[in-house]
């Protein structure tokens, strides 16, 4: 009998989904069929609804009156949404939802079947991700007392670097951290899955070598991938870490940390708000964290040329890393927002990776192709689209077979 998955990527006050039919002959590798997918942006304030079909056909754009905030925000806008899926499924059954789940912390290498000890294992692991981990499990809490009926699984970011060896996960602090779970553990792992399994059905080359592949959006790292499995990555105890991203510092001397505290007096969430929201494109420009921005006004204001600069020149050194990592580079891979769109950023970036092979194919990159290294590049380029919902549905048929 045909049925149908719901994926679901929660951000803090954004919920993106994606519903996929399932045949009965599929597998989890099978190609997914994607029905629908859409989010509701604006939890807590203003909802906003948003759906398109296969064929990007707009199926649902709503405002709704704004629903609670809080823990509880994310209660009105699940009801809705399932209501949706459910009249737009006609007789089909849902056989699962998964989420997007930000931090598996040091026991959840694989996506499970959510139940209230999960949930309240996963809760626990707040301090790790303070502001992804909530809205990661908000959905999931909502769905639970609403469907008890309907299984959920949780998918984990962290969980692909699991194969990451010990020397990379660890931290050069007292073992007392390391036995508490401070220690390196990686992120976007959900898009790297799904990046390094596209490797093996187009470029086996570079799915059995070495491959550096470039998660670029708000969000940004690299994974250094060898025969398909993690071995390094920039984030690492926290979203923090690595590359300079929309409004995060990324890498930072920890000294400067203690400089806000103990020089300025900040408190320890004033300084999070300067980490996470206040730094990045978007602190070093003071304009914006978007590129298309910085792109428009880079020209005639200096502030945005230098965050343009620091952002390909952290990248290019971080590149540098995961290369040592790999001891070597068959290939690169750009994903994500910035990753799959910015042909500008991604020649800046290759131009500064020619000491390591790369060969940068001009017209290729501005059409966004998926090959954009030239014929006698030793590292291939490649530009390929994310899809972090079809991996939410491979670890749902997985986890629920
Ligand atoms: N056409 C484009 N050209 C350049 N940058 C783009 C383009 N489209 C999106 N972006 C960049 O991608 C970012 C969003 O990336 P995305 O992967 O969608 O992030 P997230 O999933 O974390 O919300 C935007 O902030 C913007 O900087
Ligand atoms: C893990 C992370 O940084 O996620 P995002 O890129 O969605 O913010
Ligand atoms: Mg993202």
């Amino acid at each position: 009998m045909t049925k149908a998955v719901l994926a679901l990527n929660a951000g803090s006050s954004s919920l993106k989904f994606a519903l996929f039919r399932i045949d009965p002959t599929d597998t989890p590798a099978s190609p997914s069929h994607r029905i629908a997918s859409g989010e509701v942006e604006g939890i807590g304030t203003h909802p906003h609804f948003r759906a398109k079909d296969a064929s990007g056909k707009v199926l649902i754009d709503e405002s709704w009156d704004a629903h609670a905030g809080g823990p509880d925000a994310h209660h009105g806008p699940m009801a809705t949404l399932m209501e949706w899926v459910g009249q737009h499924l006609g007789g089909i059954e849902l056989m699962g939802v998964g989420h997007r789940v930000v931090h598996g912390g040091p026991n959840f290498i694989r996506p499970v079947r959510i139940t209230p000890d999960v949930l309240a294992a996963l809760s626990a692991l707040t301090p790790f991700a303070p502001l992804h981990q909530p809205g990661s499990l908000a959905p999931a809490r909502a769905l639970m007392a609403q469907r008890p009926d309907l299984p959920q699984v949780a998918c984990f970011d962290t969980a692909f670097h699991h194969t990451m060896p010990a020397v990379a996960q660890a931290q050069a602090l007292p073992r007392s951290y390391a036995d508490k779970g401070v220690r390196r553990y990686g992120f976007h792992g959900l898009s790297y899955e799904y990046i390094a399994n596209c490797l093996r059905e187009r470029a086996p080359r570079l799915a059995a070598g070495r491959c550096i592949v470039a998660h670029v959006g708000s969000g940004a790292s690299l994974c250094a991938l060898h025969e398909g499995h993690s071995i390094d990555t920039t984030m690492g105890f926290s979203v923090l870490d690595g590359l300079m991203m929309g409004t995060r510092c990324g890498h930072l001397d920890p000294g400067v940390i203690l400089y806000m505290l103990k020089e300025e007096g900040l408190g320890a969430a004033e300084v999070e708000t300067v980490l996470y929201h206040h730094s990045g494109l978007l602190g070093m420009s003071g304009v914006s964290n978007d590129m298309r921005d910085l792109h428009a006004r880079a020209a005639h204001d200096p502030a945005v040329s230098a965050a343009l600069d620091l952002f390909v020149y952290r990248f290019v050194q971080e590149a540098g890393m995961m290369a040592a990592s790999l001891q070597g580079l068959d290939g690169l891979v750009f994903t994500a927002g910035i990753g799959e769109n910015d042909a500008i950023v991604r020649a800046a970036i290759c131009a500064r990776l020619q000491w390591l092979g790369v060969r940068l194919d001009e017209a290729a990159n501005t059409a966004n192709s998926e090959i954009i290294s030239t014929s006698d590049s030793t590292v291939e380029v490649r530009v390929i689209p994310t899809d972090e919902e079809t991996t939410i549905r491979r670890h749902v048929m997985m986890c629920l077979a």
